[in-house]
């Protein structure tokens, strides 16, 4: 499991460990972590060239340490000195080393092997002001860069950038994560995140993210039969769109629910049922459905209620049938356009409820501006658990999930290729088998998000000494098993 902490938060634990160790042995254990990936990175460091860019504060001080000790090792290390004033025994440590300073505040016309950026760190308030932000554009475009402990221009704790940000290949972050790295825009800016150990204590993650070992899908045991593993039920497909049923209920067998009960009109009942033969079906009437129509379908232990189902009417009657319900309800695509209308009150009732909004539903949910969203994920995520008293799943790059009282969690998997029309229907049928198999609905959100992007990637990358290919929702759906079995 990957933790994130708020600044707030890793300060602290700074405070308390400053004041039982001596002065600056943290920033020294900061900058040797630094200096360390910067040499694995580089591979041979002698007679390479690095340059420095040195904020006014301890960021930039971490980086002058950790230049000095690239320009001990033999490295051509040049710092461009872009504060009003930099960290004096961090510029005197480098320039003993054989560092040197830039003699104009712009990047020198020169080649360079790798840039560090220490602008700014977890102190950066805001979109990044000049001279900060010029230097940032004239970086060279294919030098290696790594970040010291935030790309600089990128908010640390909630992963909004305001304006010219650094574009980094690995960032290198000490004593915790920062919840800006593993979210989006921000995570997107970071690279690959790599963790120094400095010895902080922290209490309880704000943002946490799980690696494929943490994941606990459920797996059937001897005692199982198909009612114990869980029955999923699936209210999916309208007059326009039939796919969307198709995709939930097959990602829902895939994904090893014991059963999966679809309802729907004929049409799309018959569809479905060419389809997946083992789909347990029911036509449902046209017009004034209700609980008692749910109950017909048969007993199931979630229900994933929207892909496809339109906006009308009848939608809505499914959808609040759904709701009535005493057991996790999963809402979706349609069902999501229908809860905006009908408003959080629709939410209060007893058993779990999960909404999967991408970005512009979660607009419709919030009253929002889509932009909005996407620029300030984590803020709208935890909004909207809030308001909905529910568990949010808000898909994109980096798909979050929150839950009231509970660490955002971000899922690190996935690749672009799934920006695909469907995938979102695969996901809500793989969510809605794991609500059912009896997982908590945080948990089941973010495994199934999770379980999706490896999917994705299974199928987008067949073969490891090829590139990627495009993919389409149906591979995805087929590749769910392969993503099972990464899982321990
Ligand atoms: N406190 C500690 O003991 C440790 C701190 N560490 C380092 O210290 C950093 C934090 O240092 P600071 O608190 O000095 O803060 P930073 O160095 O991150 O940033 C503060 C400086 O940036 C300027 N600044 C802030 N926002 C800006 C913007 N938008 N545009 C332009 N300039 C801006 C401020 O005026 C100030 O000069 C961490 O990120 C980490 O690198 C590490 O050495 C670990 C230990
Ligand atoms: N740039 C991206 N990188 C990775 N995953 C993405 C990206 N954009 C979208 N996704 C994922 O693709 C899926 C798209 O779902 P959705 O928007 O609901 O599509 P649809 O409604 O057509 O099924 C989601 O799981 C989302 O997280
Ligand atoms: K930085």
């Amino acid at each position: 499991m990957r933790y994130a902490h708020t600044v707030e938060k890793v300060r602290a634990a700074e405070g308390a460990q400053m004041a039982l160790l001596p002065e600056g042995t943290l920033m020294r254990r900061a900058s040797t972590g630094l200096a360390t990936v910067c040499a694995r990175l580089l591979g041979r460091v002698y007679a390479t060239r690095v340059l420095l860019l040195v904020g006014g504060g301890d960021n930039g001080a971490d980086t002058l340490y950790a230049g000095g000790e690239l320009a001990r090792r033999g490295a051509r290390v040049t710092a461009v000195l872009a504060g009003s004033g930099a960290h004096e025994a961090a510029l005197a440590f480098f320039r003993a080393a054989g560092g040197r300073v830039a003699d104009g505040a712009g990047v020198p016309e020169s080649e360079i092997d790798l840039v560090i950026d220490g602008l700014v760190g977890i102190g950066g308030r805001g979109a990044l002001r000049e001279p900060y932000a010029a230097l940032v554009r004239a970086l060279p475009p294919h030098a290696a860069v790594i970040a010291c402990d935030v790309p600089s221009g990128v908010d640390a704790d909630t992963g909004e950038v305001g304006g010219e940000a650094v574009s980094a290949d690995v960032t290198v972050t000490f004593g915790t994560l920062k919840p800006g790295l593993l979210v989006d825009p921000g995570a997107s800016f970071a690279g690959l995140v790599e963790l120094v150990d400095i010895g902080l204590d922290l209490p309880e993650a704000d943002v946490v993210a799980a690696t494929t070992a943490d994941l606990r899908p459920p797996r059937p045991t001897v005692e199982s039969d198909k009612y114990r593993r869980g029955v999923v039920g699936v209210l999916a497909g309208g007059d326009s769109y039939t796919g969307a049923a198709v995709l939930a209920v097959g990602s829902a067998l895939h994904a090893g629910a014991g059963m999966v009960r679809f309802a729907s009109t004929e049409g799309v009942v018959d569809l479905v049922r060419q389809r997946w033969p083992e789909a347990v079906t029911t036509v449902l009437d046209a017009t004034g459905l209700d609980r008692a129509d749910l109950d017909r379908v048969g007993r199931v232990q979630a229900w994933v209620a929207g892909p496809g189902l339109g906006t009308d009417a009848r939608a809505r009657d499914l959808v609040l049938a759904a709701l009535a319900t005493d057991v996790p309800v999963l809402v979706d695509a349609d069902g999501l356009t229908v809860l905006a209308e009908l408003g959080p009150g629709a939410l209060d009732r007893a058993a779990p409820t999960v909404l999967t909004p991408h970005a512009g539903e979660l607009a419709r949910l919030l009253g929002a501006e889509r932009s909005d969203i996407e620029a300030r994920r984590l803020h709208h995520v935890r909004l909207a658990a809030e308001t909905f008293a529910a568990t949010v799943l808000l898909k994109g790059s980096t798909t979050l999930v929150a839950t009231r009282g509970e660490p955002v969690r971000a899922n690190l998997t996935g690749t672009p290729w799934l920006a695909a029309a469907g995938t979102g229907d695969v996901l809500s049928g793989l969510a809605g088998t794991l609500l059912s198999a009896g997982m908590p609905p945080a948990e089941a959100a973010a495994t199934a998000a999770h379980l999706h992007g490896l999917a994705a990637r299974i199928a987008a990358h067949p073969d490891p000494r090829s590139g990627p290919n495009p993919i389409t929702a149906w591979d995805v759906l087929t590749a769910i098993p392969a993503a099972f079995r990464q899982a321990p």
